[in-house]
C-alpha cells in the first residue's frame, strides 16, 4: 500500500480512542440499555466497568426486589446515592447508574463534577420491549406496568435531559452499534476521552 492509500485508510478509519480522563457515566430510563451498552463501551476502551445496582446488590448480598421488599425505596436510593459518590470518587471507567440515580440533584451534581452524563434515550415501545418480559425491576411490579412505565417516562424525560451528551437508542441499533454511537458523541469532549 503506498503512502498515499494508507493516509486514506487511517483517514477512513477516524481517530481512535485513547486516555480516558474522567467517568463517563450512562443514565436513562430502565431498559435504555446502561448496563448492556456501558459494559461494552467499558470492554471497547479497556477501562474497569462499574454498575451502581450491582454494587448496591453485592453489598447487601440481596437483589433489587429484595432490598425495596425489606427495606424500602428510600433505603435503596440512599444506598445508591452513597455507591454513586463512592465509585466516582475511587475509579475511572464506565459506570451504568440505576433508571432513578439521575433523578436525584445530588447525584446529578456529583456526576457532572466528576464525569460524563450520557443520556441513553429510547422511546416507551423499545423500553417496554425490553423490560416487560423480566420481573427484577420493583417498580413495575403493579397491576399495569406499562402504564407505571409510561408514567415513569413522562416524569423522567426532562431530568434525563439535563445530561451532558444524548445518544438515541432505537429499537434496531445493536449494542456496538450504540458503543459506536456513544464513542461518536465523545469526539466532541476531549477533555473526557483523548483521540489519537
Ligand atoms: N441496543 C440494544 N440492542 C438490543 N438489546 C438491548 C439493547 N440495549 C439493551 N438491550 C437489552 O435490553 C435489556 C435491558 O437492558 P439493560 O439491562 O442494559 O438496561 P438498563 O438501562 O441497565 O436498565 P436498568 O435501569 O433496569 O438497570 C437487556 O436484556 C439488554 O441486553
Ligand atoms: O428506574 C428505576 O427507578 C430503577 C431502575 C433500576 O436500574 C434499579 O435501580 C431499580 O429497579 C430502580
Ligand atoms: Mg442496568
Amino acid at each position: 500500500m503506498s503512502e498515499k492509500e494508507q493516509d486514506r485508510g487511517q483517514k477512513a478509519a477516524g481517530p481512535v480512542p485513547g486516555k480516558l480522563k474522567k467517568t463517563i457515566v450512562m443514565v436513562g430510563m430502565m431498559g435504555a440499555g446502561k448496563t448492556a451498552v456501558g459494559r461494552a463501551l467499558a470492554a471497547r476502551l479497556d477501562v474497569p466497568f462499574l454498575d451502581s445496582d450491582h454494587e448496591i446488590e453485592a453489598a447487601a448480598n440481596m437483589t433489587i426486589p429484595e432490598i425495596f421488599a425489606r427495606d424500602g425505596e428510600p433505603f435503596f436510593r440512599l444506598k445508591e446515592r452513597q455507591v454513586i459518590a463512592r465509585l466516582l470518587e475511587e475509579e475511572r471507567g464506565v459506570l451504568s447508574t440505576g433508571g432513578g440515580a439521575f433523578l436525584a440533584e445530588e447525584n446529578r451534581n456529583v456526576i457532572t463534577a466528576k464525569g460524563v452524563s450520557v443520556w441513553l434515550q429510547a422511546d416507551l415501545d423499545v423500553l417496554w420491549n425490553r423490560v416487560r418480559h423480566r420481573d427484577t425491576r420493583p417498580l413495575l411490579r403493579t397491576a399495569d406496568p406499562r402504564a407505571t412505565l409510561s408514567g415513569l417516562f413522562r416524569d423522567r424525560v426532562p431530568l434525563y435531559a439535563k445530561a451532558d451528551l444524548t445518544v438515541v437508542s432505537d429499537g434496531q441499533a445493536a449494542i456496538e452499534t450504540m458503543v459506536d454511537r456513544v464513542l461518536e458523541a465523545l469526539q466532541a469532549r476531549p477533555d473526557v476521552l483523548e483521540w489519537t
